[in-house]
């Protein structure tokens, strides 16, 4: 990427609303200041997160002319279509709740999409204040054995324990509705009410707000995206290669089976499955490895 000229700057994406980003300008001044940024052409393929180099058309709106290698993309899609979720963060916080129930597929899917973009995965069970939390946490003992940080946590209630795990990351937020991802942006971020309206007023619309995926700084190297809440997590951009690395309790067995290009289905001396006949990988994780792969099949 050339570097910076007069006219051209480098900026943080701090808020990607459809075909609008917010962008924090990375000059010297103290005050990072955000401006309007549109796309060149019709390429809308952006993150929150994004490290771009942009040209002032005003003081406050800008085109935006390419952006600096990323050193993580976490994205989702199905067979027709991708959507990037943010760019260059280095942790995922799946928040889960006590009630309503998690969908445990879809922590799957985000336990998948992290490792395949070498990020790092942190399971929150939110609402610990309310439902019995140890039915939830045993669900989530699994995911505890495989070597994942389950962190029990009432947003509500108090912040402070999950403070010293944001430290150092960009964390990006992702979970279904409801589970209290807005909670806990709020609670990290008190004047935040303040800081939305200052986005929204910058990118003068606010009518698309609800949907898009905010930037916010926790300190100076500390930092937070929170994401719309997802529905579904579609992995159609993963290979099989790629799947099979992302099941991390796999990883032993890899290129132990029979045929060189074990699918890990029902093929005969897997590893894998023998793997799963031993007790030694859950049974549930094999049915969602194969449920993914027959979703790349079709
Ligand atoms: N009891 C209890 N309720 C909580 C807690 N955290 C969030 N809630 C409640 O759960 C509901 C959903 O919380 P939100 O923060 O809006 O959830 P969200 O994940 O941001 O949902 P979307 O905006 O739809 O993606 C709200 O009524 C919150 O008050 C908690 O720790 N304990
Ligand atoms: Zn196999």
């Amino acid at each position: 990427m050339k570097a910076a000229t007069r006219e051209t700057q480098t900026g943080l994406v701090v808020a990607a609303y459809g075909k609008r980003y917010g962008v924090e300008l990375q000059d010297e001044s103290a005050s990072k200041r955000e401006i309007s940024c549109v796309t060149r052409g019709k390429k809308t393929d952006l993150a929150c997160g994004d490290i771009v180099n942009l040209k002032l058309t005003d003081t406050h709106e800008a085109v935006i002319e390419g952006y600096l290698p990323r050193k993580t993309l976490l994205y989702r899609s199905n067979a027709y279509r991708s959507k990037f979720l943010a760019a260059n963060v280095t942790q995922m916080v799946i928040v889960l709740a006590t009630s309503p129930s998690f969908y445990e597929e879809l922590l799957n899917r985000c336990l998948i999409a992290a490792e395949a973009a070498g990020v790092k995965p942190l399971i929150l069970l939110n609402k610990c204040d309310i439902a019995d939390k140890e039915s939830a946490m045993q669900r989530l003992a699994l995911y505890s054995s495989l070597g994942y940080q389950v962190l029990p946590l009432s947003a509500k209630e108090d912040i402070s324990p999950l403070k010293p795990l944001l430290q150092g990351h960009t964390s990006v937020l992702v979970g279904q509705s409801g589970m209290g991802k807005s909670t806990i942006t709020n609670a990290l971020l008190p004047e935040l009410g303040i800081r939305t309206q200052e986005v929204s007023t910058v990118l003068d619309s606010g009518k698309h707000t609800t949907t898009a995926a905010h930037l916010y700084h926790l300190d100076a190297n500390s930092h937070l995206i929170d994401s719309p809440g997802l529905q579904e997590f579609g992995l159609n951009h993963l290979d099989i290669e790629a799947l099979e690395h992302a099941f991390i309790e796999f990883r032993p067995y890899l290129g132990k089976c029979r045929f060189n290009n074990c699918r890990h289905l029902k093929e005969p001396d897997c590893a894998i499955s023998n793997a799963v006949n031993e007790g030694k990988v859950s049974s549930e994780r094999w049915t969602y490895f194969k449920n993914l792969v027959g979703e790349i099949d079709r």
